[in-house]
């Protein structure tokens, strides 16, 4: 049972595609496996579980990162909906410095990206009651935590729908200062 991993453009930002084996009961699937995953995450042990209930269609949640002792790795998997995941690579030393992918996650693809530390991470929700379930290798401490506006002139990132719900906090997040150089991990 061989997970299929798919580097992307942004240099450790991998997409995870899980073989469901179905039969007359339902389906089968891995969603993670150590040994397979181990070379896209490095010191490789979650910490925390989380799970995003998203109840309409058009909801924007991020864009997020951790910053210094926080930084963190994600898995982040669809396991309920569809969303349009969006990663914003804020390494100061990365060739792919302030470039942005967006992946479709979908339950029914069985699909998950894992996000590397120094990346801000957001998404959309293209179908109502999208749910996400995230693994994350560092503790989460909102001092430590970052974040881009979702309309950041510098990264104009695409939303595919007319935003209906996003929190105060992330209406609130910084555009990215012009000279702004970097994170470095
Ligand atoms: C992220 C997080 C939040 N919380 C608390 C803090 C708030 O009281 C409440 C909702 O938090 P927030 O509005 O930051 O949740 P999201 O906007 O979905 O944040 C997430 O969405 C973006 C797209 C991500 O990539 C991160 O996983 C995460 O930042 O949960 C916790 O207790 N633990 C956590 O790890």
């Amino acid at each position: 049972m061989q997970l299929e991993c798919f580097q992307k453009p942004i240099k450790g930002v991998v997409e995870v595609l899980s073989p469901r084996f179905g039969d007359e009961r339902g389906s089968f699937s891995r969603w993670f496996c150590a040994e397979q995953l181990c070379d896209y995450i490095e010191n490789l042990s979650f910490r925390q579980i989380n799970h995003s209930e998203n109840f309409l269609k058009g909801t924007v949640r991020g864009l997020h990162y951790q910053l210094g002792p926080q930084r963190e790795y994600k898995v982040v998997r669809c396991i309920r909906g569809r969303v349009l995941d969006v990663v914003v690579d804020l390494r100061e030393t990365s060739d792919t410095f302030l470039q942005l992918i967006s992946v479709e996650l979908c339950a029914a693809r069985n699909n998950a990206l894992i996000i590397p530390p120094g990346c801000a991470h957001g998404f959309q929700v293209l179908e109502h009651d999208s749910q996400l379930l995230y693994l994350h290798t560092a503790d989460y401490l909102p001092n430590y935590e970052g974040g881009v506006h979702l309309k950041d002139p510098m990264l104009n990132i695409q939303w595919p729908l007319s935003i209906t719900e996003i929190s105060v906090r992330d209406i609130g997040l910084p555009e990215l200062p012009e000279n702004f150089k970097g994170l470095s991990l």
